[in-house]
């Protein structure tokens, strides 16, 4: 693939992979995996514990090295990663400016302005280990915003984090997509929401299980033959009606005539995939088949 030096965004496909498989240790780890990420979507891969989610998304960005089938990377492309594990001691005194430019060089406008956008600017003297695990994980994704990516790639990044924060941080990444214009590559095991703003669940279990709409993987066949039919019951395609802005220091702004009822920061009733999600979920059968792409084997 070819990527035009004068544009900001490689307008080809980011990553297209075919066949791929990974075989470690005597074994396939994914095997046949097609996959591929446009730009400025987002894609989730799903599926339980072991079933090759980081492994396929290590093999997208060229971490990992596929043993099959091919992956193809567009040129130039800049990418964002938060990995799952970290490979930095949390407890060790180090604060989160510093965290910043441990993997790359910016300049402190560069870091404020980045730590402002994920609403973590309050805590640039902070101490790693003093941070709650919705604001690491704000501090981690600022860290991989610094690099500008073409696609952010982010490796369970609720992990740690509250049901009401774990809203907030999709409602950032869906943010960040529409405002850097970046694809989002984003890896979960949480079954009970996926964000509506995904364009594409990719449902793994060693292969690709399902793929389509959240909606339609929810109501698919294999998706439920693989998690169960109360997964598939609690699965909810969280959709956000904001009226109100969450400010980094706990206050909430309304805007101007908006804000027809009020609540304490952090609460998470009209933010919450129930009020909304299960109905999208179960409102999703009809149009399940449509998009969504299925094997047998699952
Ligand atoms: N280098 C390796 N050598 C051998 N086996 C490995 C290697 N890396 C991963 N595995 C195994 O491959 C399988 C898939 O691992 P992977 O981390 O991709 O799964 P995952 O879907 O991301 O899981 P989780 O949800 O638990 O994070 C697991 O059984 C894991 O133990």
């Amino acid at each position: 693939m070819t990527q035009s030096n004068s544009s900001p965004q490689p307008p080809q496909t980011l990553v297209a992979m075919r066949g791929m498989g990974v075989f470690r240790s005597g074994r396939w780890l994914v095997r046949g995996v097609d996959l591929s990420i446009r730009p400025g979507e987002i894609v989730t891969l799903i599926g339980p514990n072991g079933s090759g989610k980081t492994t396929t998304a290590k093999a997208a960005i060229g971490i990992l090295a596929p043993d099959a089938g091919e992956v193809r990377r567009s040129a130039g492309l800049v990418v964002g990663y938060v990995p799952q594990k970290l490979a930095i001691d949390r407890s060790l005194p180090m604060s989160v400016a510093r965290l910043m430019t441990l993997t790359a060089r910016a300049s402190p406008a560069e870091i404020d302005a980045v730590l402002d956008r994920v609403g973590v600017l309050h805590l640039r003297t902070a101490q790693v280990h003093d941070l709650s695990g919705g604001e690491f994980q704000r501090a981690l994704l600022a860290r991989a915003m610094l690099r500008r990516p073409h696609l952010l790639v982010l490796d369970e990044p609720v992990q740690g984090v509250d049901f009401s924060g774990e809203i907030a941080l999709y409602e950032l990444i869906s943010e960040l997509r529409e405002s850097e214009g970046c694809a989002v590559l984003l890896i979960s095991h949480d079954l009970h929401v996926v964000m509506a703003k995904t364009d594409r669940v990719v449902c793994l279990n060693g292969h690709v299980c399902c793929e389509g709409t959240p909606s339609s993987v929810a109501a698919s066949p294999a998706y439920r033959r693989l998690f169960g039919d109360r997964a598939a019951e609690a699965l909810a395609v969280y959709r956000h009606h904001h009226d109100h802005t969450h400010l980094p220091d706990g206050r909430i702004a309304y805007p101007p005539g908006g804000g027809d009822h009020h609540h304490p920061a952090g609460c998470g009733h009209d933010h919450g995939a129930d009020d909304e999600g299960r109905d999208a979920a179960s409102g999703a059968k009809e149009e399940a088949d449509a998009a969504s792409r299925e094997h047998d084997h699952a």
